[in-house]
């Protein structure tokens, strides 16, 4: 027997119409196995389930809004490490960048994938960018630099340390180094330090003058290398490794690009598995142990006062050694470790870049050459010459963003947030800004964004934040007039002396790959073949070149 609730009507038919009025619910009995009875149980049945579906929809809908769309790998691709790597055939630094713009929605701008095992955020949309780079930590703002979760941060405190680079926002000696290393790079602070870097310069040009009097093509990757690792060593601790004097390398070179070439082995194996890599790992902390021993020795000396700066103004060592400076004898170790890192391989990757690209861009060279001589002329280059070399400044800008050394630099919501008043990210979410989707965007530079083009710099960026090479903010790069000095002075130095070109035939050295100029490298068009390491921390494009004296010499 069931009992079903009821509610019988009263019809009232009108000649235009028939209206049926609910009375007051009634109880109706009714006998198993009638039809009423089959007809009402399915009713009801069939009504319940609607309404679930129907809650358990507007649930879904709920949850959805705010949801960071997740990435649709490539076809063939089952793991998002796998789609960078095979992406980034020239270098992984830019895999993320090619997801990003092949993958995301420009109307969106942003998108989720797993990396590393984590849930990271990518960005491509500039608005987005400039609201994670402004809302920074030091601002009371919801994100921050931070590693945690990801290998990289295991790894930091087994090689270079925390020293700027490398810091979290939250570690109080990056505070005290910040503020304490800001000075020697403000501009009157690398003003000093013109005259070091013309030095160095000069002994790179020597060096190329041997090469091609020998009538040798010259790798200018290597050294350009060698010239900002020694520009950077003699301008932070007042001591140079000799890399242009000597045949042998310098020891720290060596094991400095050994530790880079453990760190490379071990982000293709899961952490987990890292304790298995026995080899690597020992080969990574015996490279350690030396550049350890070099610098400590470095810091000692300077302590017992047996060296001083080079220039006339203190150097890094004598301002974070000086009396209150509250920082460590190991943190001075890392900071010192820090500059040689971020301070040689990125310029030195950006200038091989800029040849590559005045090779292949004959028209931009010839107004360059014409720039300097009207500026410059055939003397020394002073820091006074440098502010009104506007070409080379969009030369420079433009290598950046066409081949940004940076490929992308990791933030990281310190909170739950919100993101551009819509994207829901939990507290810890890592955010990459992908520098080299922004640079590349058809949206945000028009249809040629891939071409070279400096005299799209006349007018300025399109967007305030789509130009990032540097990022922007507390954390952005405490080197970057540093870098764009020494850029500068090595571009004109070179271009008064020589003429370049690339050998017709030539094949990629052992470890790198050659992207044929034929060959569609996605988003970037380079004009001739060039190769690159996968190796480099810093993306650069090199080649061979073969020099000849400038006539007439400007
Ligand atoms: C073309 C050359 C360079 C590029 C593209 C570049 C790029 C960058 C970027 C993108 C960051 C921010 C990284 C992040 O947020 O995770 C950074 C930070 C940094 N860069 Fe550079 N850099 C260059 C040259 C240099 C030079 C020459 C030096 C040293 C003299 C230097 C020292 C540093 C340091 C110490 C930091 C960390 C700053 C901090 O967090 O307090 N960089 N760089």
């Amino acid at each position: 027997m069931q009992i079903l609730a009821q509610a019988p009507t009263t019809t009232t038919t009108l000649p235009f119409a028939t209206f049926s009025v609910l009375r007051r619910p009634q109880l109706v009995v009714t006998m198993p196995g009638s039809k009423t009875e089959t007809l009402a149980l399915a009713g009801a049945l069939g009504g319940g389930v609607a309404a679930l579906l129907l809650l358990w929809i507007q649930k879904r809908r709920k949850d959805d809004v705010g949801a960071i769309p997740a990435i649709k790998l490539p076809a063939g691709s089952w793991f998002s490490i796998q789609a960078l790597f095979k992406l980034g055939k020239d270098n992984i630094g830019y895999g993320s960048g090619r997801l990003i713009l092949q993958a995301v929605d420009p109307s969106i701008g942003i998108g989720s994938l797993v990396i590393f095992g984590q849930k990271t955020i990518l960005l491509r949309d500039p608005e987005l960018v400039q609201e994670v780079l402004q809302k920074n930590h030091q601002a009371g703002g919801d994100y921050g630099k931070s590693f945690k979760g990801s290998p990289l941060d295991g790894l930091t405190d087994k090689t270079f340390g925390r020293g700027l680079f490398f810091a979290e926002d939250q570690d109080p000696q990056w505070a005290v180094a910040h503020k304490i290393l800001t000075r020697p790079f403000s501009h009157r602070g690398i003003l000093n330090m013109v005259p070091l870097m013309c030095e160095q310069v000069d002994c790179l040009v020597a060096a190329l003058e041997c090469k091609m009097r020998a009538g040798e093509s010259v790798h200018m990757y290597d050294y350009l290398v060698k010239m900002a690792l020694e520009t950077i060593a003699v301008c932070s601790m007042g001591t140079p490794f000799d890399s242009f004097n000597s045949t042998e390398p310098h020891p720290f070179p060596v094991a400095f690009q050994a530790v880079l070439d453990a760190m490379f082995a071990l982000f293709n194996v899961p952490t987990q598995l890292w304790s298995c890599c026995v080899l690597t790992m020992w080969r990574m902390q015996k490279a350690v142990g030396v550049m350890n021993g070099l610098i400590d020795e470095i810091i000692r000396k300077r302590f017992d006062k047996e060296t001083s700066s080079s220039g006339k103004a203190p150097d890094l060592l004598d301002l974070m050694l000086a009396e209150g400076s509250k920082l460590s004898r190991e943190n001075v170790r890392s900071q010192i470790l820090t500059f040689l890192f971020a301070g040689h391989d990125s310029t030195a990757a950006a200038m091989s870049s800029l040849i590559v690209f005045l090779v292949a861009n004959p028209r931009v060279e010839a107004r360059l050459v014409a720039e300097i001589q009207q500026v410059v002329g055939s003397g020394e280059v002073q820091a006074h010459h440098v502010s009104e070399l506007t070409y080379l400044d969009w030369c420079l800008k433009e290598t950046l963003r066409l081949l940004p050394p940076a490929g992308s630099y990791q933030r990281m919501a310190f909170q739950d947030t919100i993101l551009g008043g819509k994207w829901k990210l939990k507290q810890y979410t890592p955010i990459w800004v992908d520098v080299f989707a922004l640079h590349m965007d058809p949206e945000t530079w028009g249809a040629d964004a891939a071409c070279f083009v400096p005299e799209r710099w006349e007018k300025g960026p399109p967007h305030a934040y789509s130009y990032m090479p540097f990022a922007s903010g507390p954390r952005s790069c405490i080197g970057k007039e540093f870098s764009i000095m020494e850029q500068k002075i090595v571009a004109v130095k070179l271009l008064q002396r020589f003429t370049m070109h690339s050998p017709t035939a030539w094949t990629a050295r052992t470890g790198s790959v050659l992207i044929k100029a034929s060959e569609s490298l996605p988003h970037t068009i380079l004009g001739i073949d060039a190769e690159f390491s996968p190796q480099q921390f810093f993306v650069g494009a090199s080649i061979p070149v073969l020099l000849q004296l400038r006539d007439p010499p400007c």
